[in-house]
């Protein structure tokens, strides 16, 4: 069984444009799959079709055996608390401390009252300080969030989804934000990530030559269907010429060793 099933999954927005066309995909445990493709080709709505950020209108996605499509009430907030989310603009409380950012990923497991007055158990603030520690900036636990830079507003967020302790993250463009040198710090968290928590890593990327650096796999789209799906090593300049509908330009490599 594959940890995530897409069965014949379409997206048709209200306007009736068609965002995915009949996908079937299956991304395994483990995977640090790379979705690409020209914009507007659907790679985010892939993306956020899978906690379901947004409904899909035909098929079903499956989730560790489960159908997240026909899950509601508590069954659906169990399976949204197996994924973490990571976004382009992070996401975060500017305003409060990296810790209790970090501890937000805890939310899901307590009782709302208990949240409201912010009563988090010790053992969610060690959580918090282990995920902070994971992408090395600890030290920067009780400092205001908008005081940190791009890439450490970005690594809180990591940590916040570490500490939520996923099976799958989603990243939705996280470094499209970042300049060169942060993408791959940020980049790198990611794959020791997945590789030392065994954690699922789906990633949209603008940049072609960071996908075949850091993916395992290339899902590749274009206008809404799936055009290519295979390990990195099988995706060659053709194969991307293929998704793109064009040879790749310059812009869309980040150009960093
Ligand atoms: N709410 C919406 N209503 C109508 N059409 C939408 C909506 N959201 C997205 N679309 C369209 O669906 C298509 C896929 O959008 P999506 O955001 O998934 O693309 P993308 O590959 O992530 O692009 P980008 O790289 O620019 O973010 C686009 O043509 C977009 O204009």
């Amino acid at each position: 069984m594959s940890q995530i099933e897409f069965k014949n999954v379409t997206k048709v927005y209200k306007n009736g444009h068609k965002g995915l066309d009949n996908i079937n995909l299956n991304i395994e445990k483990g995977d640090f799959a790379v979705i690409v493709g020209l914009s507007g080709a659907g790679k985010s709505t892939l993306l956020r079709s899978i906690n379901r950020l947004h409904d899909i209108t035909d098929g079903e996605i499956i989730i560790e055996g489960k159908s997240i499509t026909k899950a509601t009430g508590k069954n659906l907030l169990a399976m949204r608390r197996n994924i973490g989310m990571i976004f382009q603009h992070f996401n975060l409380v500017k305003r409060s401390s990296v810790i209790r950012n970090v501890l937000s990923g805890r939310v899901g497991y307590h009782p709302t009252w208990k949240m409201v007055l912010s009563m988090f158990p010790k053992e969610d603030k060690r959580k918090a300080l282990e995920a902070l520690d994971r992408v090395n900036i600890l030290e920067k636990a009780f400092s205001r969030s908008d005081e940190l830079s791009g890439g450490q507003q970005q690594r809180i967020s990591i940590a916040r989804a570490l500490c939520q302790e996923t099976s799958i993250i989603l990243a939705d463009e996280p470094v499209a934000s970042l300049d060169p040198l942060t993408t791959k710090q940020v980049m790198d968290d990611l794959k020791r990530i997945n590789e030392e928590l065994g954690i699922t890593i789906i990633i949209n990327l603008h940049f072609v030559d960071l996908a075949r650096e850091y993916g395992s796999r290339i899902i590749g789209l274009r206008a809404g269907e799936l055009v290519f799906d295979g390990p990195t090593s099988e995706a060659n300049d053709d194969t991307f010429a293929e998704i793109y509908g064009r040879h790749i330009k310059s812009d869309e490599k980040l150009g960093v060793k």
